[in-house]
């Protein structure tokens, strides 16, 4: 029987292998890339391929996230509303952004997605979306009207995290949003990490191989990149000849 994909990456986790997301904006998605990917060597494909934005202004969701799935590798929505909801991906995290006050993102866009997402069939995975402000706005931290937790406010973090445990959540993503000046602390994500088993995954701003491996090293289950993809495609060869990320 296949395994769900939060059952995948569980269990990558509890062999402590790394597992590597590239998170691609389907704004930003075009031919040249996708051949890239295709007829590149299937040894630097990242492990998961995540999908979204916090504002998308074309109409390209569907048609990236099928071009993905011909990659072979899992593809999952990572939606910065309710309008980014495919049933062509294999899951969706279905998330909160709890390190906010604002209800349309905490309740909202959810709402507006429920129907959608199960009569899609999609696996949902539950997720606690954590914001971390890293000194400059970013467009998620504008785009939800939400104030990010301060960047050395470790104990906040973590009583988010376990807040958010406590009411079912199953995954939490950690980050500074999309381009973020500095990553978030080793420190708050070792923080985190001591009081969570769920799925850590860290982003934003994450740019080089040693970044990656540090991110991991301090606790992170996945870790995204995003822009620096966008910049460089050959980033991936480099981590995976360098680093060995996944193994
Ligand atoms: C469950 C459903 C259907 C929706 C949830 C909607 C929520 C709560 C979203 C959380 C907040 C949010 C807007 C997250 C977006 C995360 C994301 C896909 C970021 C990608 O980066 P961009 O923010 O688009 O960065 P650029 O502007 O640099 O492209
Ligand atoms: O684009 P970057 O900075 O890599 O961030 C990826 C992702 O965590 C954004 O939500
Ligand atoms: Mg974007």
């Amino acid at each position: 029987m296949q395994l769900s994909i939060e059952n995948w990456l569980l269990e990558r986790k509890s062999e402590l292998k790394r597992t590597l997301a590239i998170l691609i904006d389907p704004d930003k998605w075009s031919n040249d890339v996708y051949f890239f990917l295709k007829n590149g060597n299937k040894n630097h494909l990242p492990d998961i391929f995540l999908v979204g934005g916090s504002l998308l202004s074309t109409n390209q969701l569907e048609k990236t996230v099928k071009d993905l799935k011909s990659l072979g590798k899992p593809v999952v929505l990572f939606p910065g509303n309710s309008m980014q909801v495919t049933k062509e991906a294999d899951a969706i995290l279905f998330m909160s952004l709890i390190s906010g006050r604002n209800p349309e993102f905490l309740i909202g866009q959810q709402v507006h997605a429920a129907h959608h997402v199960k009569e899609s069939k999609l696996e949902a995975i539950p997720l606690g979306y954590v914001l971390i402000d890293t000194g400059v706005p970013t467009s998620v931290q504008y785009m939800s009207n939400t104030q990010p937790i301060p960047y050395n406010k470790e104990d906040i973090a973590i009583s988010t995290v376990m807040a958010g445990e406590l009411l079912g959540m199953r995954a939490f993503y950690l980050e500074g949003g999309s381009g973020a000046s500095k990553t978030v602390s080793n420190t708050m994500i070792k923080g985190v990490k001591e009081k969570t088993d769920s799925l850590l995954f860290v982003g934003g701003g994450i740019r080089s191989k040693n970044e990656v491996v540090e991110k991991f090293e301090a606790g992170a289950d996945i870790v995204v990149i995003g822009s620096a993809f966008e910049k460089n495609q050959s980033l991936l060869k480099e981590l995976y000849e360098e680093l060995n990320v996944t193994i």
